[in-house]
């Protein structure tokens, strides 16, 4: 016996033996390369379809994979040119509610930005800090033109994702107040304009460093288009997966499931980890969430085939819509690390995938960005569809809520028994 060269493999013995091996070497050598691929060779899945199946499939395939097709939102030609100018991806479409009697649409738009880090992970903080202000500044320019309402931007947008590495410094030195730090403030007033001028919501993930007990939070700041800030909520869910290594740097949220009332609607934000969780999702939606963000930063090797179906199942679950954002690109650090998974030393988290999507109540989505640019998203909703599907579907409806918070809180109990029937 000997190990195979190219793959995991044990070569056995036999001709049995040889033809096992050599079909999962085949099947080994197909997901190396698509390891290679989920880096920034793939463009998007959208291209991929469109390149390759033929157009009269291609609706039907789109309706089954997407729903609904969503239509095309016609943006101003000068916010195109400038994002053509400014180098990032600009996509914009709508979702529709049927006409009602009783109420006028209520039609929002919401931007979602996703990018790279602008400076290398060694220059120093403040540079960093500033650099991904002017580029996301200059990208929330673009958002206004186009009539952005609310904005989003990516989790800890302001940073590297740094918390892979474990090392403190300087990487807490990126965390700021709420209330009253650089980032925030840059939101209420980045030349005067951001919140108040451009009339925008403005959601800011940032690492927070709450300054009386100082004590380090992964945190989303929400500033009202009045240019104050309307709150804050924090990511309740750690990560203990891979590399994201982010309980060395944060505690769990203790802000529960904070809803907040915009003028342009009822939102909340479910920070990254958050959604893989889908009574997070649906406590957000019970505090009357219209909308929910779910700021992120995640790798292609870990959740990729996850991260189309997390999102878009909680808007159909819970009829409301959610928007999906992740950041791009490769981050490298200087030091290399480890987490105890048995993998070399490294000094990257692997490929960002971006991919930011919206998921409706009737269970279609936007086209995602692409997975290897810069992009801002801008899709206009009415919240109207969410009353008119629950209408339909009923979920909120014939949920037996009652039954399970009983059944629920048995099952935390210490003396809980699983209600398993045996012969
Ligand atoms: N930022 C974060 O919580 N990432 C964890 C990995 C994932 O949720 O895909």
């Amino acid at each position: 016996m000997s190990a195979c060269r190219f793959c995991p493999i044990v070569e056995g013995v036999g001709l049995l033996g040889y033809r096992i091996h050599k079909h999962t070497h085949k099947a080994w050598t197909v997901y190396r390369r698509s390891l290679k691929m989920s880096g920034s060779a793939f463009e998007s899945l959208e291209k991929t379809l469109e390149k390759h199946i033929p157009d009269e499939e291609l609706k039907e395939v789109k309706r089954i994979l997407f729903g609904k097709e969503t239509k095309k939102l016609v943006l101003p030609a000068c916010a195109m040119e400038i994002a053509l100018e400014r180098d990032f991806e600009l996509q914009g479409y709508m979702f529709e509610a049927s006409t009602e009697q009783l109420r006028a649409p209520r039609t929002v738009r919401v931007g979602l930005i996703q990018n790279r880090i602008v400076l290398p992970t060694d220059a120093p903080v403040l540079d960093q800090i500033t650099a991904l202000h002017k580029r996301i500044g200059e990208m929330v320019d673009v958002a206004a033109m186009c009539g952005v309402n609310i904005v989003c931007f990516q989790e800890a947008w302001t940073m590297p994702f740094a918390f892979c590495t474990r090392e403190k410094e300087p990487w807490t030195e990126f965390a700021e107040s709420a209330e009253e730090g650089y980032t925030t403030r840059f939101c209420q007033e980045v030349r005067g304009e951001l919140a108040k001028k451009y009339n925008m919501v403005v959601i800011s993930p940032i690492l927070e460093r709450e300054e009386v007990h100082n004590v380090l939070w992964n945190t989303a700041v929400v500033v009202s288009n009045s240019g104050s800030v309307l709150g804050k909520t924090r990511k309740n869910h750690i990560p203990r997966v891979g590399d994201f290594n982010e309980s060395t740097y944060y505690m769990e949220g203790n802000t529960g499931h904070k809803v907040f009332q915009t003028q342009f609607g009822k939102i909340a934000v479910n920070i990254c980890y958050g959604r893989h969780h889908p009574l997070n999702w649906f406590m957000y939606s019970m505090n009357g969430a219209e909308i929910i963000f779910n700021p992120s930063a995640t790798v292609g090797g870990l959740s990729e085939p996850m991260w189309s179906i997390e999102a878009r199942n909680a808007a159909i679950a819970n009829h409301c819509f959610t928007c999906g954002i992740n950041r791009v690109g490769t981050e490298h650090f200087n030091n290399e690390f480890t987490s105890g998974d048995g993998k070399k030393a490294h000094q990257d988290f692997g490929y960002f995938y971006g991919s930011s999507y919206v998921a409706a109540p009737d269970g279609s989505r936007s086209p995602g960005l692409s997975r290897t640019r810069d992009g801002l998203l801008v899709t206009e909703m009415d919240l109207n569809l969410s009353r008119q599907i629950s209408d339909k579907w009923s979920f909120k409806m014939t949920g037996r809520y009652e039954d399970y918070a009983e059944e629920l809180t048995r099952a935390t109990k210490q003396d809980f028994k699983p209600n398993i029937i045996k012969e």
